[in-house]
């Protein structure tokens, strides 16, 4: 049920954009909850200014204290300019914006990431707020995806750039928040044209040495041309691929305390995984030693111990990485830490 604007609250503009977000925000009540306090990364680009025009058009709705957080990186001669209008922007809206600026500048994308988000976190903790929110469109996770295909990624890489994540060690304590995935890049656009609102533009962002900017410029156009909308369904894909990863996990939880041996907890029974389909016993096999080992024993190791598992009863051993080994005999199979085997 979409609410009308509380008449007891200040006016603010309700268009189909703020009823497309507060409708996704009433499916989706954990991503925003009413009253909390979020802290708005901001760029000063169409895509972070588009959200903090929506929250603060539905903020009498949803009653959030907002506060916003933008991060100069120094890699461009206007930067700091840039993050002082931007700051004076905020300012003249009411709005308060706290301003870090990177030293020593960070020496690529991953490295400026992790700064942010640090700094976000720490910036979460201060104020305090539970969510860190970010202006990623449909358009952003559409371009993740399709790059993710191309380099071969898993399916994991596929459902990347998600609705909501934990952000910092503590789990539970803080999320961050991608409320915009149901909007694209033109939506975004067309919004800061209707409202006159100021974008600073990236210049990087037309530098099509990178990769992501060369999708952008030249096959985006072509799929949207070709089916208007693609950024929007290839994003609504990754989020049912998500869900459905989800789902395989619970199942895989399942299967496996189903095959777990009678009497020696931590054993499979080999003979039950055996009968499986050879696909069924590789992705058990891959959960339940990626709980023992914390990262993935790889495609290759998971063939070999499907076909030597199939082969008779003989008792075998298989050296994972890490010091860690998988051994089997006729009836079951366990894992031995690298600790177990030294001691
Ligand atoms: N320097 C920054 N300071 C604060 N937040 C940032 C900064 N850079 C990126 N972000 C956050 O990360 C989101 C994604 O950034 P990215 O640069 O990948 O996308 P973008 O499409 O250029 O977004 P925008 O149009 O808002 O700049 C932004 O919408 C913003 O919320």
């Amino acid at each position: 049920m979409i609410l009308p604007p509380d008449p007891s609250q200040p006016r603010r503009p309700w268009g189909s954009d703020q009823a497309r977000l507060h409708r996704h925000l009433l499916r989706h009540p954990c991503l925003l909850p009413a009253g909390e306090s979020l802290l708005l990364a901001v760029s000063g680009g169409q895509d972070s200014m588009a959200l903090i025009t929506l929250l603060r058009d539905l903020q009498p709705l949803h009653h959030w204290r907002l506060q916003l957080w933008h991060g100069d990186h120094g890699w461009r001669p206007d930067a700091a300019r840039q993050a002082e209008e931007l700051l004076q922007w905020a300012r003249s809206q009411g709005l308060a914006l706290r301003l870090d600026r990177a030293d020593p500048v960070p020496l690529s994308e991953a490295e400026a990431r992790n700064w942010r988000y640090g700094c976000l976190a720490e910036a979460a903790l201060q104020w305090p707020c539970t969510h860190v929110v970010t202006g990623h469109t449909a358009s952003d996770r559409a371009e993740t995806i399709l790059l993710n295909l191309a380099r071969g990624s898993h399916l994991r890489g596929l459902a990347s750039l998600g609705a909501s994540r934990p952000l910092g060690p503590k789990a539970d304590a803080l999320r961050l928040v991608r409320p915009l995935l149901v909007f694209d890049r033109a939506d975004t656009g067309r919004l800061c044209r209707e409202r006159s609102l100021p974008v600073w533009e990236d210049s990087s962002n037309a530098d099509l040495r990178f990769a992501r900017n060369r999708l952008r410029a030249e096959v985006m156009p072509v799929l949207e041309d070709l089916h208007p909308g693609a950024s929007r369904r290839i994003s609504a894909q990754a989020e049912r691929l998500e869900q459905q990863l989800e789902a395989e996990t619970e199942l895989l939880e399942l299967a496996l305390g189903a095959l777990e041996a009678e009497g020696a907890p931590g054993r499979l029974q080999r003979k039950r995984l055996a009968s499986l389909a050879p696909a069924s016993q590789r992705r058990l096999l891959q959960h339940w030693l990626h709980r023992h080992l914390g990262s993935d024993p790889g495609a290759r190791s998971l063939e070999t111990l499907v076909t030597r598992l199939g082969q008779g009863g003989d008792p075998g051993r298989l050296d994972l990485a890490g010091g860690w080994q998988l051994h089997w005999d006729r009836s079951t199979l366990w894992v031995r830490t690298p600790d177990a085997l030294h001691g």
